[in-house]
């Protein structure tokens, strides 16, 4: 788990005022990045490959912002990205201070956050809240959401939902975070931080992603594969990282597993957080004994579930805490 703690006051935590992206003018980043991590190469790929699916994913993705700043215009959207950073989440930081918090217990067990979506709810937005409300009495720490209209026709109004019904507990939302305006929106929406920041996608975009958020109050984790990333992160001041043990981005890591994220974890800057996705048992265990900070439960595991989540959630209590 991550070092850096003193006084139980967590010395690495961003405050509004200290993110560089503050400290300067209000945002000017309104052009969508270049997809770098789909297009790299320049090779014809085949349709039905991982890495044309993700190029098609995050095409529509740009189209779908492009028109949102369309319809808005460049004066609305610098109103709305100055506004928010003028009134940052209260209080902030939510999930990284829960991390900080479980840090200090001795023994203590990774942070869980747990994944709703309408693939496990498919009725209705209060639906998924319902079942968010669910996890969380059956141990859940923090709820994420996924919100791409790839995954549910109700977009925000399941965020909405799962805020409104787990009430006080932090929620994340997790879409291909593309431009600020998204995470001016999952602010506005209550949440308290955004999964899908990229570094492969986004480029030289992530760095001004990650502090625009933190600016904000938002925990990001920046999706990593490799040291290069993570160097480079770390010289931009990203504070936490996130580990996809399903990577589809980087075709070239064919070695990709749980032994990647163990190397990636130790690799990660001093005093940072991290938190790795699990879409099975072993990936949660094998991420605690690696390190992990966080482990975000995939609804792949959750549905998978063979007596169901709330059994899975005490027998993952029992395997994630503990000295060994
Ligand atoms: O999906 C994760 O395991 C993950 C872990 C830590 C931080 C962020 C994470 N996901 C955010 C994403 O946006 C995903 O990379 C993207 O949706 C692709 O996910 P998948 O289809 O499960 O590979």
């Amino acid at each position: 788990m991550s070092p850096g703690v003193s006084g139980g006051v967590p010395r690495w935590l961003p405050t509004a005022r200290s993110t560089h992206y503050r400290q300067r003018r209000p945002p000017r980043w309104i052009h969508l990045p270049r997809c770098s991590g789909a297009d790299e190469g320049g090779d014809e790929q085949p349709s039905s490959s991982p890495a044309s699916q993700l190029t098609a994913t995050l095409r529509r993705k740009q189209g779908q912002i492009k028109a949102l700043l369309d319809d808005m215009g460049m004066e609305a959207l610098e109103e709305r990205l100055q506004g928010a950073g003028e009134t940052p989440a209260h209080p902030p930081y939510r999930l990284s201070t829960l991390i900080q918090d479980s840090l200090l217990r001795p023994a203590g067990r990774p942070v869980l956050l747990l994944e709703v979506s309408r693939a496990a709810a498919p009725e209705s937005a209060e639906a998924v809240g319902k079942l968010a409300a669910q996890y969380v009495t059956w141990g859940a720490d923090a709820i994420v959401v996924r919100t791409d209209l790839e995954d549910t026709p109700g977009g925000m109004a399941d965020l909405f939902a799962v805020i409104r019904a787990v009430k006080g507990r932090p929620v994340l939302i997790r879409d291909w975070m593309l431009h600020p305006i998204q995470v001016v929106e999952a602010k506005e929406a209550g949440a308290a931080g955004v999964l899908g920041t990229i570094a492969s996608v986004l480029g030289n975009g992530t760095a001004i992603m990650s502090s625009y958020a933190a600016s904000l109050g938002l925990d990001a984790p920046v999706e990593v594969v490799n040291r290069t990333e993570i160097k480079a992160m770390e010289q931009a001041g990203v504070p936490f990282f996130g580990i996809n043990l399903a990577v589809k981005l980087s075709l070239a890591l064919p070695n990709f597993s749980t032994d990647m994220a163990k190397g990636l974890l130790g690799d990660l800057p001093f005093g940072a957080s991290s938190l790795v996705g699990a879409r099975n048992k072993d990936e949660a265990v094998k991420a605690r004994l690696a390190g992990a900070d966080a482990i975000l439960i995939k609804q792949e595991m959750l549905a998978e579930a063979p007596n169901g989540v709330k059994a899975l959630m005490q027998d993952l209590m029992y395997a994630l805490s503990g000295d060994d």
